[in-house]
């Protein structure tokens, strides 16, 4: 059965730290990739590198930190990419198409399905879909934050086989290992744990964004999708198809049994949050590991105005976000809610259902 591969590409393994693309090393990927596909794999690429690769060409002496600057060096360099990736797929003989994603692409369930039909249909045909954020009309406060994230995303919406992350190290180490020359590395990952969190350190180049952190916070992502992932590198012909076959040089987070439907993947990854409940610590341990509902009882504040069928966060009364749920009572009603019992609430409101947050539509942090 043809599978689906997603391939992450980070800008540290695209181009030099002064910035500007380094093209042998796009022509080296390409050809891997070119080969995992005639191998029988469908490919979708996920890419950072546009502003790595066009800041320089304006003028900047180093990776912007503007945001206006970041967006003008990505216009620039998300052209000069794209270019580079056709001319070096084109000599295997394989389309390539470019797909620039926002965040608002996935919070918006016909937008995100759109998008999934689209790559469906690039992939029928042979085509590599080549994604990147949309850098040029993201905004700061709505941005996925890093490509590591985004790749999991995609990764779980067109159900990937295997998610690899490929990056400038060959896997999580359990201390930075450009800094820590004792740090062992984690060949394995079953649960990520707060040891793991702990482990992850940022950015280890002046072009690179989100270091290991954002790679194991994607990996958890994925894994919760139901998508194994692999971090490491990929530097030599054949590395790419030795990650994939279980044996690549880097760190493999597997997946747990139980994976989140598609639903509770939208709501616990994708949505947007229209407020804030808070919640007693009985309610907290009935949502974390009661595996049941939240009732008006367990309510002790509401922020934000919401509207039944908006996402809302879920925080404990520690201040920690436990988690976010489709919520079934509008912002008013549940500030007159919040401390009653069932009984009262029934009495005293038309909700159309009793829970605040159901259970099916409740996902953990
Ligand atoms: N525990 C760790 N194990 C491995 N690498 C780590 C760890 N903590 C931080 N890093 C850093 O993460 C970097 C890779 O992330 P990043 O710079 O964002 O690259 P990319 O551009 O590939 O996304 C490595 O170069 C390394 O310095
Ligand atoms: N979308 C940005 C990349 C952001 C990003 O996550 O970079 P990286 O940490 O190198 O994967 C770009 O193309 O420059």
């Amino acid at each position: 059965m043809t599978q689906r591969i997603v391939v992450k590409i980070g800008s540290s393994s695209l181009t030099s730290e002064a910035g500007g693309l380094n093209r042998e090393r796009v022509a080296f990927f390409a050809g891997e990739l070119a080969k995992l596909q005639k191998a029988g794999n469908q490919v979708l690429l996920v890419t950072s590198g546009a502003v790595a690769a066009g800041f320089t060409s304006i003028g900047y002496k180093q990776r912007p930190k503007n945001l206006h600057e970041k967006q003008a060096a990505a216009a620039v360099g998300q052209a000069l990419l794209m270019q580079a990736y056709q001319e070096a797929f084109a000599s295997y003989d394989v389309h390539v198409a470019q797909i620039l994603l926002t965040r608002s692409d996935f919070s918006n369930r016909k937008r995100m399905h759109n998008a999934q039909m689209t790559i469906d249909e690039l992939l029928a045909h042979g085509i590599v879909p080549i994604v990147n954020e949309n850098d040029t009309v993201s905004i700061d406060e709505l941005k996925f934050g890093d490509n590591d994230k985004l790749s999991a995303l995609v990764a779980n919406l067109v159900k990937a086989k295997r998610l690899i992350i490929i990056t400038d190290t060959d896997g999580l180490y359990t201390d930075n290992p450009r800094t820590n020359p004792e740090a062992q590395r984690i060949e394995r990952v079953d649960i990520i744990s707060e040891d793991i969190y702990r482990f992850a350190g940022g950015a280890g180049s002046a072009v690179g964004t989100g270091g290991m952190r954002s790679k194991v916070e994607a990996s958890r992502i994925a894994m919760r999708g139901g998508v194994p992932v692999f971090v490491g590198r990929v530097c030599e012909p054949g590395d790419l198809q030795l990650a994939s076959a279980n044996t690549g040089k880097g760190t493999y987070f597997e997946t747990s049994e139980n994976s989140l439907s598609m639903k509770k993947q939208w709501v616990g990854f994708h949505s947007l949050s229209s407020g804030a409940i808070t919640v007693d610590d009985g309610a907290r341990s009935a949502l974390l590991s009661g595996g049941k509902s939240l009732l008006p009882a367990g309510i002790t504040l509401v922020d934000g105005e919401f509207h039944p069928g908006d996402v809302v966060d879920v925080i404990s009364t520690g201040g920690q976000t436990i988690g976010r749920g489709v919520v079934n009572y509008t912002s008013s009603q549940l500030r007159a809610a919040a401390g009653l019992s069932t009984d009262e609430v029934q009495k005293r409101f038309d909700v159309l259902r009793i829970e605040v947050i159901h259970r099916d539509e409740w996902v953990a942090n």
